[in-house]
């Protein structure tokens, strides 16, 4: 999460609440049919109330090189001009979203695909230009979400799936990281249930050695990570969905956990899974 992300609210964590797992799913999981099977077939095996939250930017980079609109990215976030947000309401909002959701009702899971423009879910503002102009790219605020019409929904017996669409609450939708939708979501929820927050991508974790899946590192705490990043044995994606990630857990949010979308299964038998992040010591 950049800064203007940052959600900064903090939720007040109450004794004895309902669990509930926030799940994501990045754009490699997601571009890999056994993978994305395996994913969904897991998620619907944990019990309890669940959100799915997914990506799929490297499938919208795909469809918009198809359509002949250049992918531009910086910083990992995507410039979102009126063209490329068409082609992301498209693949975000239709393609993945309506598969994943089609697929989880298959294993049984009552999935309902959500932008946060359905009901209100999640407004965001219009990222304002600084040196960049990202477009229509949303940031989400402390009061971007309303965690009762959530709960409410779940309540009822349906799994929100959301895809990285919000809108404005004037009439346009915009572009919103889902690494930072699945935090801000966790963060909000926090003050209903006792939360855990899951990144799910292609690797076992964070890696001490990004090319060797026996490296992954069991724990971090905000101090081990200004470490690596000086090291530079953490870089690229894994910055902002690490920053996403400890500004959830420093927001009341349980615990986190950044594993492989192959090892979700683990946390139903309790075993230990990917890399969980903890506090200062
Ligand atoms: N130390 C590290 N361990 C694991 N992955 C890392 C590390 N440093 C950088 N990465 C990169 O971060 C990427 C995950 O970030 P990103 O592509 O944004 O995820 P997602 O697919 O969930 O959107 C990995 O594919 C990997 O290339
Ligand atoms: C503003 C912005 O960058 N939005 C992201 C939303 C998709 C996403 O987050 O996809 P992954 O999780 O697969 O990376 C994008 O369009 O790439």
């Amino acid at each position: 999460m950049n800064k203007s992300e940052a959600v900064s609210v903090k939720s007040t964590q109450m004794e004895g609440n309902k669990s509930l797992y926030i799940i994501k799913i990045g754009g490699n999981v997601i571009d890999n049919s056994e993978n994305l099977y395996h994913f969904l077939k897991d998620f619907t095996a944990l019990d309890g109330y669940k959100i799915l939250v997914h990506g799929g930017g490297k499938v919208a980079t795909q469809v918009a090189e198809d359509m002949g609109i250049e992918a531009k990215l910086v910083d990992g976030r995507r410039i979102t001009d009126i063209e490329t947000l068409r082609v992301v309401t498209m693949v975000y909002g239709g393609l993945i979203n309506k598969n994943i959701v089609a697929q989880l009702q298959r294993f049984g899971t009552n999935a309902i695909g959500l932008t946060g423009a359905d009901g209100n879910f999640i407004q965001a503002i219009k990222r304002p230009v600084k040196t960049i102009d990202y477009g229509f790219v949303g940031d989400i605020h402390e009061k971007s979400i309303n965690p009762d019409n959530i709960s409410r929904l779940m309540e009822a017996g349906f799994t929100p799936a959301f895809c990285a669409l919000t809108h404005d609450g004037e009439g346009q939708l915009l572009n919103t990281n889902a690494d930072t939708i699945a935090s801000a979501l966790a963060v909000s929820l926090s003050s209903l249930y006792d939360t855990t927050l899951i990144y799910c991508f292609e690797k076992k974790g964070v890696l001490q050695d990004i090319d060797d899946e026996d490296s992954l590192i069991r724990e971090i705490n905000p101090e081990h990570y200004e470490e690596l990043k000086i090291k530079k044995i953490i870089h690229s994606g894994m910055l902002p969905k690490l920053d996403n990630a400890f500004t959830a857990i420093a927001c009341g949010v349980k615990a986190v956990i950044i594993g492989k979308s192959d090892d979700l299964g683990n946390l139903k038998n309790n075993k230990p899974f990917g890399t969980r992040l903890s506090k200062n010591a």
